[in-house]
């Protein structure tokens, strides 16, 4: 199995204003090329995994693998390249800089990963543009542009550094359902052309139902997977 992603026995406390064990023995993985989604009731901590997936929070017990390489113990500078390289983000609100053009705001990973040259990345930018079918937004001030195309482009943002997994926090959750159904079948594309994995967290059935895989979670741990 080519596992993307794997937790061994993830566990995690938060110790204010009392003790409260939020994750108990998470332990799961993603293979290469699975769209799996993660359900569960507000509060089973489905957030605070994601988290701990994506390499921002380090106060956890237990074991993380990105890309059969353990992540677990590393330093703030060494996650931090990690993340740009092997993962994107999606959130429910897209974080766009409103005065920055659509171009500059999807090259921003790149310009932090600072391993190209500017045009280089500038063609990469387009090409993403292009296969979200947005290019023509290219020189559009963020601020100018539809919630849709806002959720576009902040999915080729996620995509510039050609991360091996892509994460989504309620990616769908702002957006009427036609522009949830675009971003579905644009991660169902990056799934079946780019080979790209995806675990997104969900409150919307329609939207899991139609992914490879359902984890759904209770009060901390996984009840199915
Ligand atoms: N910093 C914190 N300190 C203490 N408790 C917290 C903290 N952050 C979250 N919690 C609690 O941890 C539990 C899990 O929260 P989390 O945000 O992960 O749930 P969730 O499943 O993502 O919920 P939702 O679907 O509403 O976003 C909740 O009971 C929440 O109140």
């Amino acid at each position: 199995m080519d596992l993307v992603l794997e937790t061994k026995k993830i566990n995690k406390h938060f110790l204010k204003p009392k003790d409260f064990h939020v994750l108990k023995d998470i332990s799961f993985g993603i293979e290469k090329g699975e769209f799996t989604s993660i359900m569960g009731k507000s509060g089973s901590g489905k957030s605070t995994l994601l988290y701990i997936l994506s390499t921002m929070d380090t106060e956890y017990t237990g074991e993380l693998y990105l890309n059969n390489g353990l992540i677990t113990g590393k330093n703030q500078k060494e996650l931090s390249q990690i993340r740009n390289k092997y993962v994107g983000f999606v959130f429910q609100f897209h974080y766009l800089l409103s005065e920055f053009t659509v171009l500059e705001n999807v090259m921003l990973p790149a310009k932090k990963l600072a391993e190209k040259s500017h045009q280089e990345i500038e063609y990469i930018a387009m090409e993403k543009l292009k296969m979200l079918d947005i290019e023509k937004l290219a020189l559009q001030r963020a601020s100018r542009i539809s919630g849709g195309e806002k959720q576009r482009v902040a999915i080729a943002r996620a995509l510039i550094n050609n991360p091996v997994l892509l994460m989504g926090d309620e990616p769908t959750g702002n957006l009427d359902s036609r522009n949830a159904d675009n971003v579905f079948n644009i991660f169902k594309q990056l799934k079946e052309e780019e080979d790209l994995s995806l675990l997104i967290v969900t409150h919307d059935e329609d939207f899991a139902n139609k992914t490879d895989r359902i984890i759904q979670m209770e009060d901390g741990r996984i009840i199915s997977s």
